[in-house]
This record gives structure tokens, sequence and C-alpha cells, in this order.
């Protein structure tokens, strides 16, 4: 998988923000399968936050605790400054969710859906029209405002969803996968309107099976596994965790090939593709040795490529249980900086 890096840092939304969503210790169990088990999160504000992990891991309880759904067993929580236990109304009206299934009324058109939202939040029928008529535009729903909803594709519903999400302004937005199940092209747009709330302010909670969805969009990813936040912290920081970083160079002469092979002694060499794999932290410094290697021996690769590891691989490895250590967030954030993956001909 390409990895591609394009963080939505917005101003403000370092570190130091003031947290969005914070919590400390939260505890929750069904009988006697314990599905959280002591979760701790900081969100700065302003920023996206992705919760990561395999079917069953807790994302859902674990936004259905912090949007007052349900109780946590034990911990704490605040959201968008207020205390979960001790004012969950003053949560729940400072707070959007839109889970994996849908509050569209598919009986009622998109606009009826708005206003109904509009109804809830107690806003008069007309600023209600109005806040309705701009959301519909800004999802490019206009045209399709007096269909029934039903008629709405798989995108269009998604969009609806977070169009009326947004009625009552809200500063914190829950996504519980978002994008499952949408085509390529909806995905996208997904991220885009993603990226546009949190530009706006508003700081957003999403929860993901798609790798690749964040990181395009999360300052942020927590892995959840076994309960607990296996590992915390930006894409980049996740990926320097697991190893499997390495050169491959590519030849078409065999000679050249067997040359390289000869020059560089720690390297994997497959005869019938003619590549070598030479472990490497894609560190130019690392880089470079291998290319003076490369010289000294007088060989000439056709074709090199860095990998580092990409989240797919972070997530196997947390998850599956391949032996990389469970972090803290602290040891992920003082990594040092590094590259992705290229290709340099
Ligand atoms: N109301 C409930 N009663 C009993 N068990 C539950 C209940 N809700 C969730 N669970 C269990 O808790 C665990 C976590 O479920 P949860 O839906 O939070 O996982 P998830 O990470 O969101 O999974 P997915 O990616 O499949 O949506 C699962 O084993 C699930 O069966």
């Amino acid at each position: 998988m390409p990895s591609s890096v394009m963080p939505t840092t917005t101003p403000g939304a370092g570190p130091q923000a003031p947290a969005a969503v914070s919590a400390a210790g939260l505890r929750k169990s069904y009988g006697d399968k314990t599905v959280l088990d002591g979760i701790d999160l900081r969100i700065p504000a302003g920023s996206v936050f992705a919760l990561l992990g395999p079917n069953g891991a807790g994302k859902t309880t674990t936004v259905q605790i912090l949007s007052t759904l349900i109780s946590a067993d034990g911990g704490q929580a605040q959201v968008a400054g207020h205390d979960l236990a001790t004012a969950p109304q003053a949560v729940r009206g400072a707070i959007g969710v839109t889970g994996q299934f849908s509050a569209v009324d598919g009986l009622i058109t998109g606009e009826e859906n708005m206003l109904l939202m509009a109804d809830l939040h107690l806003i008069p029928r007309r600023e209600g029209k109005q806040i309705a008529a701009e959301l519909l535009e800004r999802f490019g729903l206009t045209e399709a405002a007096k269909k029934p909803a039903s008629t709405y594709s798989g995108g269009m519903k998604r969009r609806l969803d977070i169009a009326m999400t947004l009625v009552g302004s809200p500063r914190v937005i829950f996504l519980d996968e978002p994008t499952t199940g949408l085509d390529p092209r909806s995905r996208h747009n997904m991220w885009q309107i993603i990226r546009e709330l949190v530009t706006g302010g508003v700081t957003v909670f999403l929860t993901t099976q798609y790798l690749e969805e964040a990181d395009e969009l999360a300052d942020r990813i927590a892995v959840l596994n076994d309960g607990r936040i296996a590992a915390e912290g930006t894409a980049e920081e996740l990926k320097r965790l697991v190893p499997g970083g390495h050169v491959r160079l590519r030849f078409t002469d065999p000679g050249a090939y067997r040359d390289a092979a000869g020059a560089l002694p720690g390297s994997t060499a497959d005869d019938d593709s003619l590549t070598l794999q030479i472990p490497s932290d894609g560190s130019q410094r690392d880089l470079r040795s291998v290319l003076d290697r490369l010289d000294a021996a007088g060989v000439e690769a056709d074709e090199l490529t860095v990998h580092t590891p990409d989240l797919d691989d972070v997530f196997f490895a947390l998850t599956g249980g391949a032996g990389v250590p469970a972090q803290s967030a602290q040891s992920a954030q003082s990594a040092p900086s590094d590259a992705t993956k290229e290709t340099v001909r």
C-alpha cells in the first residue's frame, strides 16, 4: 500500500491545545467479557483522532461511552469540557454522533430529516429552515432535498447523516466508521468533508477499519487491542514501531546482481527476480552507505526502492501478537523523524 501522509493538523491543534476529549482508566465489561480494560485518551481540540482496532476491539463501545449512550463501569472522561458522569446533558449538547447505523429516516425527504433535527435542537422554524438549506447546499444535497431519503445513494445518505449531525453546531463529532461501504469516490468526498470540519475548528473522533483512512486524516491514531490502547501516536510515529524497513535493489544483468550481492553481505537475495533486499531504517545515511558500497563494486542497480513499514504492518504487528511490545505514547513521540515509502530510479 502506498504510504501517503497528509496530516490535517490545524493551528492550535498541537498537543498543547486544550483537550476536546480526555479519558482516564475507562473500563467496560459485558458479563464476564472485559471490553475496555482501562483506556486513557487525550485529544487536542481542533484535531482528528482515529481509533483503530480489529472487529470487536471495543471501538464502538468507546464512542458510545464518550457520547453518553452507555455508561462506563469505571474511569472518568471529559468531553468538550464537561464531565461525562456529572454533566452528561452538557456533553450531549456539545457533540454530534454519526454511527454505523444511520439516523436518516428514509420515509421522509432529506430536507424533512434536517428540519426534524432542527426541531430536536429546539431551533425556531425559520432559523431551522435556513440552517437546513445551508447544510444541504454544503453537502451537495440541494437538488435531492425534496426527494425521500430512501432514494439516496449510500454516499448521499452518509452526507445527509453528517449534515444532520451538524445542525446543532457540535464542537466534537464522533464518526463511527464513516466510510464503511462507500465507493472510493464517495470515500474521498467524505475525507474532504472531514478535513473541512476540522478547518472549521471541530474536533473529530473517528473509528475506522481502513488504515489508509487513518493515515490520510488523523493527527493522532490509537490502536485498540485486547481492551487496551496498544500504541498511540502520529501515523509516522506508529510506523517506526515496527521492523521491516528495507532497501530493495533490482537488476536486469545477472553479473551486476551477483557483484552487488557480494558487496552487500547482509542482503537477502532472490535469484528469480534478481533483487536484493537490505535491512534499512530508510535514513539518508543508511541509503548512502548502500550506494557507496555499490559504487565501490562498480555496479549500478536498475531500480532502487526504499520501503518503510506502513500502517498495515503496524496494525498486524500490534493486533496479531507479532512480537512488537505494547508502547507508551511517550516512546512513540520521542522517535526521530523519518522518510516514508518512495521509489528512486
Ligand atoms: N450490548 C452488548 N452486550 C454484550 N456484548 C456487547 C454489547 N455491545 C458490544 N458487545 C461486545 O463488546 C465487544 C466490543 O464491541 P464493539 O462493537 O465496541 O467493537 P468494535 O471495535 O466497534 O467492532 P467492529 O469493528 O466490529 O464494529 C464485542 O465483543 C461485542 O460483542
